[in-house]
């Protein structure tokens, strides 16, 4: 490549740092401003621009966009921005802000990223990875658009979350930009704005249902995994009815996970872990603890399951604790309390179904009459229904000392309740996480109290990295709550006490570089671990096993992409 060709490939170009010996041997002197810039430089000139952009309410849209040209121009360039500034940027690449990108994507795409497979090119599946430049992939994050955020069937438009997730994949976990692939499974979709929208971009059609649509997904699977053995699927905003029995199906056979289930129940129960140190009750205490889940769908019940495990171990791991941990779950969905007169009462239900009229509580009682009789420890909202949390329900919350409140869907609009209403509610005594980021609240007296933002990016990074670097055939349970545990763990006494649960986002890199480092060490003690293999590097697992901690975590940094521009020259050392 030379002269044009390199400025407009992201990979390789690197717009105004190209050194003086590059340009002229890549037939570059003239093309470019004369003066090279450091690639600091670059991003303190993009970061001043970006901000600059008029404060109103077109500005996080056009904040995107701003970082996608980006993104489609100079991709190292567009990482080390992320890096840099993810606090800042992770709301708009990420949620909230990515929510809107997929409700407008059809205006918003410019430049093809990731892959589409759609029902029309069944039987293709096969031969169509190929058509993918990438020799390698690590990670692919799929999802076919049926449960976007908490913002419905968005159909082909989801790929603006899977984009998103894979963006936190490389600029939290280091996984190779080269090596990650979006995909979207087009299988049609319900939403009827877009079917009566002759500019949408998706199949025209309804969504397939059933056999016809189990065999795309199996022959998706398998096209994947055949060209790229080694990869791991991430399968990201699936509706309910499909999460949980694909997640069944696949988990035992191949290297993948669902974030929706597994990543959420992990944040989700760190934080829980984190509210009960920050109540200063012993860890013991967890299952004595009431909990009302409101939202029983493929987070909530990922969620529950996964207390109520740690419950089961706490209580000494056997059956009888695992039954015994059920007592202290009450689920509410959008038909009220679920008990055992639920009709049609779900497999998946019946373990939680409460008696009927126990606690004076009927089939489908409401939130507010589920509250003011239990009288929960923790209210967890995982139901993408916007402001559920009301002012009643927060009063009666507050009856608590320590009222633990986690409104955690997603976007922000469809929180259950803002971090401003629950700390005011509560006089501040709440502890609070939201899925969406809250900035902390100041009170009228100046107290300050601390959000935190109870999202599975803390997990997912991390959990994909350490199961490359061990090649753990699949993800077990074990994996994910040894990753879990440190999380919660990364989060010193005195911090909790104020109520902060997960470490500051801005270390994502080094808390992924942790729960990286305990999906390793679980794998291989579970036997599920092939070793690591890359390059001329071999890893065999009993050598992973016999690593100390400091020796895994380097190994696992080493093995981190960095955003920072090769010389595209041969240079002779002097
Ligand atoms: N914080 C995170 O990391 C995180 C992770 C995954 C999902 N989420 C959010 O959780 C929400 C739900 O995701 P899901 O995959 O479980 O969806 P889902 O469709 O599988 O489940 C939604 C559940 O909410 C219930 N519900 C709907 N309206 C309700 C109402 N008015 N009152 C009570 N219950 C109601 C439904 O009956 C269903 O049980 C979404 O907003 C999503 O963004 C957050
Ligand atoms: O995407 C997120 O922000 C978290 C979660 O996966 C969700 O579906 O809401
Ligand atoms: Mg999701």
């Amino acid at each position: 490549m030379r002269g044009h060709q390199v400025l407009h490939d992201p990979w390789f170009n690197k717009g105004t740092a190209f050194s003086i010996p590059e340009r002229d041997r890549l037939g570059l002197r003239g093309l470019l401003p004369p003066k090279v810039m450091t690639a600091d430089q670059q991003v303190e000139r993009f970061m001043r621009d970006f901000r600059k952009i008029p404060n109103d309410e077109e500005r996080p849209m056009q904040q995107w966009r701003m970082l996608n040209r980006m993104h489609d121009r100079n991709e190292t360039l567009y990482y080390k921005i992320v890096n840099a500034n993810i606090k800042e940027l992770a709301p708009i690449i990420y949620t909230p802000i990515v929510g809107q990108v997929c409700q407008n994507f059809s205006g918003l795409y410019r430049r093809p990223r990731g892959m589409y497979f759609s029902s029309e090119d069944k039987g293709e599946f096969s031969a169509m990875v190929w058509n993918w430049p990438g020799e390698e992939v690590d990670i692919i994050v799929v999802t076919d658009g049926s449960r976007i955020l908490g913002l419905g069937d968005l159909g082909v438009q989801g790929i603006g979350v899977v984009i998103g997730k894979l963006d936190l994949y490389v600029a939290g976990a280091g996984i190779n930009p080269r090596k990650v692939l979006p995909i979207v499974i087009d299988v049609g979709t319900n939403n009827k704005n877009l079917l009566d929208n002759d500019l949408y971009m998706g199949a025209h059609h309804e969504r397939l249902e059933g056999p016809a649509y189990e065999e795309i997904l199996d022959e998706f699977m398998e096209a994947v995994f055949s060209r790229w053995p080694n990869v791991i699927v991430q399968f990201e905003d699936f509706q309910n009815k499909w999460a949980l029995k694909l997640l069944q199906k696949y988990r035992n056979t191949y290297r993948m996970f669902n974030d929706d289930v597994q990543g959420t129940a992990c944040v989700g129960l760190a934080g829980i872990l984190g509210a009960v140190r920050a109540m200063g009750r012993p860890m013991e205490d967890l299952a004595s603890l009431k909990f009302v889940v409101v939202g029983a769908g493929s987070a909530g019940m990922g969620l529950v399951d996964m207390v109520r495990q740690n419950m089961a171990q706490a209580l000494g791991g056997a059956q009888p604790a695992m039954a015994h941990a059920l007592h202290n779950f009450w689920l509410v969905d959008k038909d009220g309390l679920i008990t055992k007169d639920r009709k049609p009462l779900l497999p998946l239900y019946s373990a939680y179904a409460r008696d009927p009229g126990e606690n004076a509580l009927p089939e489908g009682a409401n939130l507010l009459k589920v509250i003011q009789e239990v009288k929960p420890d923790f209210l967890i909202g995982l139901s993408g229904c916007g402001g559920l949390f009301n002012k009643e329900i927060l009063r009666e919350m507050a009856k608590r000392d320590r009222p633990v409140i986690f409104p955690m869907s997603n976007p922000t609009s469809k929180a259950e309740a803002t971090a401003e209403a629950v700390f005011k509610a509560s006089d501040g005594r709440a502890i609070f996480a939201s899925g969406s980021p809250f900035p902390d609240v100041v009170l009228d007296d100046g107290r300050v109290c601390h959000t935190n933002q109870g999202n599975n990016m803390y997990l997912f990074p991390g959990i994909g990295l350490g199961t490359m670097l061990c090649g753990a055939r699949t993800i077990s349970d074990g994996m994910l709550h040894a990753a879990t545990e440190r999380l919660a763990a990364l989060v010193p006494d005195e911090v909790v006490k104020q109520g902060i649960l997960y470490p500051p986002i801005e270390q994502i890199r080094s808390i992924s570089v942790e729960i990286a480092s305990a999906i390793v060490k679980k794998a291989v003690e579970e036997d599920l671990a092939d070793g690591y293999f890359r390059g001329s590097l071999r890893i065999k697992p009993r050598q992973l096993g016999a690593m100390t901690e400091a020796g895994l975590k380097e190994l696992i940094a080493s093995q981190m992409w960095s955003p920072q521009y090769t010389p595209l020259i041969y240079t002779p050392k002097d």
